[in-house]
């Protein structure tokens, strides 16, 4: 380990602690989730040792609905630690700064989403960060910096990468467990087959990361906003926008080639979805082969059941299995066929298993399954799969200066 931990810092000092509290927003209510579980151990910590803790986390992308206040999680991450938790609606303005100066050991304030200033996105080098008025405003109010969002640490936001240029700074026990177990993972060797399930809404991050991973992966099965990319560049009417959505065109114009030229060098390694499923009029899940999509009129929310019995047997055929992403909206039970099926296959079988992603990790408790079923669950998504292709994080760089 080549960062400073907890056990380096003493008891009771003033702590600016950077936590990932991204999650699932449905209809504006922020849903619990395992990062609230992993970051509860470390802020319990800081409280019984009497550090006076404002926190520090992002909500969403500017544009996008899930971009919303950190009011709700200080009230559910109060819930976790069985301790009161403040919130003030600013990250660095007059009211923060009066807050944070009134804090007491073992107080917690959370401060307001990091992206909704100006100075946090968008990414650049740590040295420009550390100089905004952000990161230099609060690191004078604080005696120490603690990185515990490892999940985030693939971001160059000022954020992760500015306070510890200016200040002493420590990786949290969340970050310090979560490095360890992809530092080992990414290291591992296996004899037989590897597997990666991709799926999800982020295909710009999983993207540019299989391209890194056609050595290490010998099967890719698609699902999600990413499968449906890969089906139009396959020549299928699908993966573009229709109605209002804002899924799929933008993606595509910035991975288009990558994902045709993964399609030709790699077209036996990668295996689509032959069938995908889709709401219909009466508010039931109807399925659709690919083959017999003329134009896309619905949005797919699902890959089909076909397409679960054709991935299956490649992971019981598997050494270890890497998922990044859900298949489908597995929230809405009618569409978790393709993610709680591939899950499912994976805990059925004894090969190694890493579930990764702050929403995707959510469908094993909902569909009655047990964390230890699989190898690691991960609460990281795209931190975890850039870490598989051995690439350092920048966060965690930073934490190593
Ligand atoms: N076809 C689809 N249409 C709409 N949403 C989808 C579809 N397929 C998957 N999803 C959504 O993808 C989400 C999970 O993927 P996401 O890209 O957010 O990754 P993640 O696992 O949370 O990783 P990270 O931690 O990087 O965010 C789920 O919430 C699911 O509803
Ligand atoms: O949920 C995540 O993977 C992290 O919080 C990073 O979020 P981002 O992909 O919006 O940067």
């Amino acid at each position: 380990m080549t960062f400073q931990t907890l056990d380096d810092l003493d008891d009771g000092q003033r702590v600016l602690v950077r936590l990932d509290l991204n999650s699932p927003v449905e209809d504006g209510t922020v849903q619990d989730n395992r990062r609230f579980d992993r970051h509860a151990e470390t802020i319990s910590e800081l409280v019984d040792r009497g550090f006076e803790i404002a926190v520090l986390a992002h909500q969403g992308r500017p544009g996008r609905d899930d971009f919303v206040s950190l009011e709700q999680h200080a009230d559910i991450l109060a819930e976790h630690i069985d301790h009161d938790v403040d919130f003030v609606d600013e990250t660095y303005g007059p009211q923060a700064i009066h807050d944070i100066a009134a804090l007491d050991g073992g107080d917690v304030l959370v401060l307001e989403n990091t992206r909704m200033c100006d100075d946090e996105l968008p990414e650049e080098d740590p040295e420009i960060k550390s100089q905004t008025e952000f990161v230099q405003t609060l690191a004078g109010e604080f005696d120490a910096y603690i990185n515990d969002a490892y999940s985030a640490a693939h971001r160059s936001h000022a954020s992760l990468v500015g306070f510890p240029l200016v200040m002493d700074a420590y990786a949290g026990r969340v970050m310090e467990t979560e490095y360890e177990a992809n530092t080992a993972i990414a290291e591992k060797e296996f004899d037989g087959q590897v597997t990666m399930v991709v799926g999800g809404t982020k295909a710009t991050d999983v993207i540019d990361v299989m391209t890194h991973l056609d050595e290490k992966v010998d099967d890719f099965l698609l699902g999600g906003i990413a499968g449906e990319l890969f089906l139009r560049a396959a020549g299928y009417p699908v993966g573009y926008d229709i109605d209002d959505a804002n899924l799929y065109d933008e993606q595509w114009e910035q991975n288009s080639e990558k994902i045709e030229s993964m399609l030709e060098d790699h077209r036996d390694q990668i295996t689509l979805a032959v069938d995908l499923a889709y709401e219909d009029e009466n508010g039931d899940r109807a399925e659709q082969a690919v083959d017999d999509i003329e134009e896309k009129s619905v949005s797919y929310l699902d890959v089909g059941s076909e397409t679960v019995m054709e991935y299956s047997p490649i992971i019981r055929d598997s050494e270890a299995v890497f998922v990044k992403g859900a298949l489908g909206m597995f929230e809405d039970e009618r569409f978790s066929v393709g993610t709680a099926g591939v899950l499912e296959a994976i805990a059925d079988t004894d090969c190694f298993s890493v579930v990764g992603g702050g929403d995707t990790s959510r469908a094993i408790e909902m569909y009655g399954m047990e964390e230890d079923e699989f190898g690691h669950v991960s609460i990281a998504g795209g931190a975890y799969i850039r870490a598989l292709t051995g690439a350092e994080l920048v966060g965690v760089e930073a934490l190593q200066r």
